[in-house]
C-alpha cells in the first residue's frame, strides 16, 4: 500500500493548523515535517513546539525528518511533541545503531535517511533494525527541487536486501516527487511518497494527492 506524506515545508507557515487539517481531509496518510538546523543543511525550519502545535490539528502520524546534527539530543523532545515516525540521517549519526534504538525505545517508528551521494551500503548493517529507509531524491535543505533519477538504483538495491531478509521495510522517497516521478519510484520499490510542492503548491490538495497516489499505484 502506497502512503502519501505531504511535506509541510511547502505549506503556509502562518496557517499550519489549517494546512495540516486540509491535508488530512484531502486523503494524506502521514504528515511529513522537515526539521533543519542550519548546520547539517543550509536552512533553518522548526522544532518541537511547532510539531506539538501541528499535532493538535491532526490524527495522522507525524513523520518527522530530522536534518540536524546530533539528533540524539532531541529525540525525546520530538516524541513528547507527538512524532509518530522519526528519521535521522546516517550522515549525521556517529553511533547510528544507538540512535535508532533510542527512537524505538519510545515505541514509535524509526527511520534512517541517506543523501543522494551516500551509497545504500551505508545503511545495510542497520536495515533489519529500522522500520523505514528514506532515500533522498534531492539534496536536503529545500523544497521544490528537481528529482535526481540516479537515486532510483538505491531504492531497488534496498528493496532487494529487505526482501532477502524477509523484512517488511517501508522505503520512503523525498524530493521532487510528483505525478510524473511517482510511478518511477514506486516501480523501484518505494512505498512512502513525500510531496511538498506537488501538494501544497496546488490549490486542490485532494486532487493533487489522489493524482500522485493513482500514478504510483497504476504504474
Ligand atoms: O526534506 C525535504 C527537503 O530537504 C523535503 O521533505 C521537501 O520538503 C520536499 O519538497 P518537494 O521536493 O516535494 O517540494
Ligand atoms: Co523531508
Amino acid at each position: 500500500m502506497i502512503k502519501i506524506a505531504p511535506s509541510l515545508l511547502s505549506a503556509d507557515f502562518a496557517a499550519l493548523g489549517a494546512e495540516v487539517a486540509e491535508a488530512q481531509a484531502s486523503g494524506a496518510d502521514w504528515i511529513h515535517v522537515d526539521v533543519m538546523d542550519g548546520h547539517f543543511v543550509p536552512n533553518i525550519t522548526l522544532g518541537p513546539p511547532i510539531v506539538k502545535a501541528v499535532k493538535a490539528h491532526t490524527t495522522l502520524p507525524l513523520d518527522v525528518h530530522l536534518m540536524i546534527e546530533k539528533p540524539e539530543l532531541y529525540i525525546s523532545d520530538f516524541v513528547a511533541a507527538g512524532a509518530g515516525v522519526i528519521t535521522v540521517h546516517a550522515e549525521a549519526c556517529v553511533h547510528l545503531h544507538r540512535v535508532i534504538h533510542q527512537i524505538k525505545e519510545h515505541g514509535i517508528l524509526a527511520g534512517v535517511a541517506i543523501n543522494p551521494a551516500t551509497p545504500a551500503s551505508a545503511i545495510k548493517e542497520i536495515l533489519g533494525d529500522v522500520d523505514l529507509v528514506l532515500v533522498m531524491t534531492v539534496n536536503p535543505g529545500f523544497g521544490g527541487q528537481a528529482f535526481i533519477p540516479g537515486t532510483m538504483n538505491k531504492i531497488r538495491e534496498i528493496r532487494n536486501w529487505a526482501n532477502a531478509i524477509g523484512h517488511d521495510l517501508r522505503i520512503e522517497v523525498d524530493g521532487g516527487i510528483s505525478e510524473s516521478t511517482a510511478p518511477l519510484v514506486a516501480e523501484a520499490g518505494a512505498d512512502v511518497l513525500v510531496a511538498g510542492n506537488a501538494v501544497f503548491g496546488r490549490k486542490d490538495r485532494a486532487a493533487a494527492i489522489s493524482a500522485i497516489r493513482a500514478a504510483a499505484e497504476n504504474r
